[in-house]
């Protein structure tokens, strides 16, 4: 039985993935194998003597410690373009929102409609201007990061009759593809920062993107800029854009992680982190994370990981051996011949990398004595080895 916590809620389609009689699922599982979390904070968190792998349903992995879990053999996944769409969707009424007062329009047509004596047809035609903003057509839309969301952003702004410039350093050959041609892909983000009357940010943060858009960002955008951020609070320094907010270089600030210092400034719009809340969404992310979890647990697949590379292997013998290692030279050789000094036959073997770390799996015609799997955990460099059997 393997044991699976969530940290988080997760949708019942994700869940229903999990088999009862080989899973427990629960948020008060201990000694997990697995963990299903969200946004839920796991700097922290200590990771019990099971712990193999955790899925993360949904996009950024800002929240779990991935050097930490490289270092104990943990596979750390994600669900990418799982909820790419609801982001899209939520940007879109970000664009509008930052536009026209929409939000201050409706609270007014409350405020009035309870206010007493006031006709509020009349009301509403007499006050209406104090929302008046600008059309999105024909305006530029610059989007920093092209992956799953930005893509997405870009071609629906296309169709919306905005100009659309896009900036990924990064930019991979699939998300290339999924680029409208029309979308002018510069090199330079100032190019970008010079063009735009609308900027958003769908980058993952990291140490790198940390304060992406600062005061020296701010300074080479244009005036009555309008900002939204619905990737990470972090990307944005918060001093900075109020500063400009206050200065009336940006017009207005979308975000979708308000903290305290911003959330009440004028001119900035708070969410509450609703970019992928939505059924569709969550569906999506928990089905993805549960069946990358339990091919891994199950079969030692790797589908979607952000710390080890992506292994695939058909089964093709009675025992499986499944390492995670140091990518240092000579590894191979030592695994395979301590397997061959046990005399069992290499069926089938895969190797991979990523960065730091290899993940070797071998599929072996018998099944090996635990005094053999610790032999192979005691090779220098070696993390965990875990033996599956079909
Ligand atoms: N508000 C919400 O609920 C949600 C927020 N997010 C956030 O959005 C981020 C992006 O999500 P996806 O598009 O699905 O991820 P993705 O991995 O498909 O795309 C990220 C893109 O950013 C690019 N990138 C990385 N560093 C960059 C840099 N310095 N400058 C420009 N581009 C850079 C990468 O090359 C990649 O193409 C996530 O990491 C997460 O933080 C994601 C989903 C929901
Ligand atoms: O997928 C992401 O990166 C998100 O920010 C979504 O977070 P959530 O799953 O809604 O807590």
């Amino acid at each position: 039985m393997y044991r699976i916590k969530t940290l988080n809620k997760i949708s019942s389609a994700g869940l229903d993935q999990l088999d009862k009689s080989r899973f427990q699922v629960g948020n008060d599982v201990e000694n997990e194998d697995g963990i299903l979390v969200r946004s839920a904070a796991m700097h922290d968190y200590v990771f019990p003597d099971a712990l193999r792998a955790i899925a993360r349903a949904g996009a950024g992995t800002n929240n779990i410690p991935i050097d930490r879990c490289s270092e104990n053999g943990i596979v750390v996944f994600n669900t990418p373009g799982a909820n790419a769409n609801a982001v899209k969707e939520l940007v879109i009424a970000a664009l509008l929102i930052a536009s026209r007062d929409i939000l201050g329009g409706a609270e007014w047509v409350q405020e009035q409609a309870h206010t007493p004596n006031v006709d509020l047809a009349t009301a509403v035609e007499k006050g209406k201007s104090a929302f008046v903003g600008p059309e999105l057509y024909r305006k530029t839309l610059g989007v920093i990061g092209l992956g799953a969301i930005g893509a997405l952003v870009c071609n629906i702004a296309l169709d919306l009759g905005m100009d659309v410039y896009g900036y990924d350093p990064f930019l991979s050959v699939d998300a290339a593809l999924r680029l409208d041609r029309h979308v002018h892909v510069v090199k330079n983000v100032d190019e970008l920062y010079k063009v735009s009357d609308y900027i958003t940010i769908h980058v993952p943060y990291t140490n790198d993107t940390k304060d992406f858009i600062n005061a020296e960002a701010i300074a080479k955008m244009k005036g009555q800029v309008r900002v939204l951020n619905l990737a990470r609070g972090g990307l944005v320094n918060d001093d900075d854009m109020i500063a400009a907010l206050e200065s009336g270089r940006v017009a207005k600030y979308v975000t979708d992680f308000p903290d305290d210092k911003i959330a009440l400034v004028h001119n900035v719009i708070a969410l509450p982190h609703l970019g992928a809340s939505t059924p569709e969404s969550e569906e999506n992310c928990a089905r993805m994370a549960a069946d990358q979890l339990k091919d891994y647990l199950i079969n030692g697949n790797i589908k979607n990981s952000v710390n080890l590379p992506n292994v695939h292997q058909d089964w093709s013998g009675i025992s499986r051996v499944c390492l995670i290692h140091k990518n240092i030279p000579a590894m191979l050789t030592k695994i395979t011949s301590i397997l061959s000094e046990e005399g069992v036959n290499v069926e089938n073997l895969t190797n991979k990398s990523k960065k730091d770390y290899a993940y070797t799996m071998v599929d072996l015609n018998g099944r090996i004595k635990d005094a053999v799997a610790d032999e192979l955990r005691s090779i220098p460099g070696m993390i965990r080895v875990r033996v599956l059997n079909h």
